[in-house]
């Protein structure tokens, strides 16, 4: 992650990691997913001085937002928090909100409480559906970015915008850089086309528009990219494209052996199942 050059020692060292989330306000996009609520475990007990985690989250299946994380913090995941700070669900605030709905969904009252003090934003939330139809993928893993872009702006202390996307945004390439290739088309222009159609066209269509990638997920995750590049000049922005994400190495706990069940179709139809062991 970038550092201010207020964050620096005065001999121009950097504070370590820990050093950087003490006192600071975190928000957190898409905690209650596989990778979210990682990040979360991570961030209580490596940075114990982590001021506060705001996690955006829905209410889903007849559960309120309050009982989902409740219930999260219950997980084996927390077990190791448990024992070494059992208050540490203190320092987190879940926030009511709907990604797909205009402004997130956020309540005024938690916009003025986000925009006044959140320091760092993950935006982790996306689907990860590789057959997602298009306009939902769209409306998730675009259009709910760019509006996060816009509530990051109006944050008076915000260090850094971390946005989630995937090593496969760019699969149709042989070769991938560390830069955000031109959209394959203006996500904007994009947005405002398929808006009137119906769902049935945007399916017909959608082969036609994704082109040489292989599903929505990556075409709409690389559209994504180049949304946030747009705002990189306004915000400091970095980008994280995980490949694969298996089960933990070492923490909290060590998991020895996990048994994937592959049923993705990238650029083949791929049917099996795959032991990943880890020594
Ligand atoms: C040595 C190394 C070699 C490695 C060799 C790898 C080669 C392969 C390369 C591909 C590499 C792509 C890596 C992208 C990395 C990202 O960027 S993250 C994105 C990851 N995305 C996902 O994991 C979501 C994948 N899943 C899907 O998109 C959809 O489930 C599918 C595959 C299109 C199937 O859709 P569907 O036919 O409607 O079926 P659906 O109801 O969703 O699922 C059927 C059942 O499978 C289960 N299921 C679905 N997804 C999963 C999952 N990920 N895990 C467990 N269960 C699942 C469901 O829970 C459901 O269970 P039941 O309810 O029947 O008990
Ligand atoms: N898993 C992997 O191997 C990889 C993942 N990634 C990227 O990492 C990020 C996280 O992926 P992962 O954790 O696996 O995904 P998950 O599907 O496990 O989690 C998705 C998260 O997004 C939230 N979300 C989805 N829709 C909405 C909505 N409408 N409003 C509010 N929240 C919503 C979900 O909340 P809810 O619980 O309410 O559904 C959930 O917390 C994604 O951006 C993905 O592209 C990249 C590479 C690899």
């Amino acid at each position: 992650m970038g550092k201010t050059g207020e964050e620096a020692g005065a001999d121009g060292s950097m504070a370590s990691i820990a050093d950087y989330y003490a006192g600071k306000n975190v928000l957190i996009t898409g905690a209650t997913g596989f990778m979210g609520k990682v990040l979360v475990e991570k961030l209580l007990r490596s940075c114990p001085e982590v001021q506060t985690l705001y996690l955006l989250v829905r209410p889903k299946a007849g559960q309120s937002m309050q009982e989902r994380v409740s219930d999260m913090m219950k997980c084996k995941l927390f077990d190791r928090m448990r024992e070494d700070n059992p208050d540490f669900h203190q320092k987190i605030v879940p926030i009511s909100c709907e990604l797909t709905q205009p402004a997130l969904a956020i309540s005024p009252e938690d916009v003025e409480r986000l925009t006044s003090c959140v320091n760092i934003i993950f935006h982790c939330a996306a689907t990860i559906r590789f057959d997602e139809p298009l306009k939902h993928a769209l409306q998730l893993n675009v259009m709910a970015t760019q509006q996060l872009l816009s509530l990051a702006q109006q944050m008076h202390h915000l260090q850094a915008f971390i946005h989630i996307s995937t090593a496969y945004a760019n699969c149709n390439r042989r070769h991938i850089d560390e830069i955000i290739y031109p959209p394959p088309v203006e996500p904007k222009k994009l947005i405002d086309s398929l808006e009137w159609m119906e769902d049935s066209i945007v399916r017909d269509i959608t082969p036609r528009l994704i082109g040489d990638r292989p599903n929505t997920y990556t075409y709409t995750k690389a559209l994504a990219e180049c949304v946030i590049q747009k705002e990189s000049s306004k915000l400091s922005i970095g980008i994280i494209r995980p490949s694969i994400v298996g089960a933990s190495w070492q923490e909290p706990f060590p998991v020895s052996t996990v048994t994937i069940e592959i049923r993705y179709h990238i650029h083949t139809s791929f049917c099996g199942t795959l032991e990943l062991g880890t020594g």
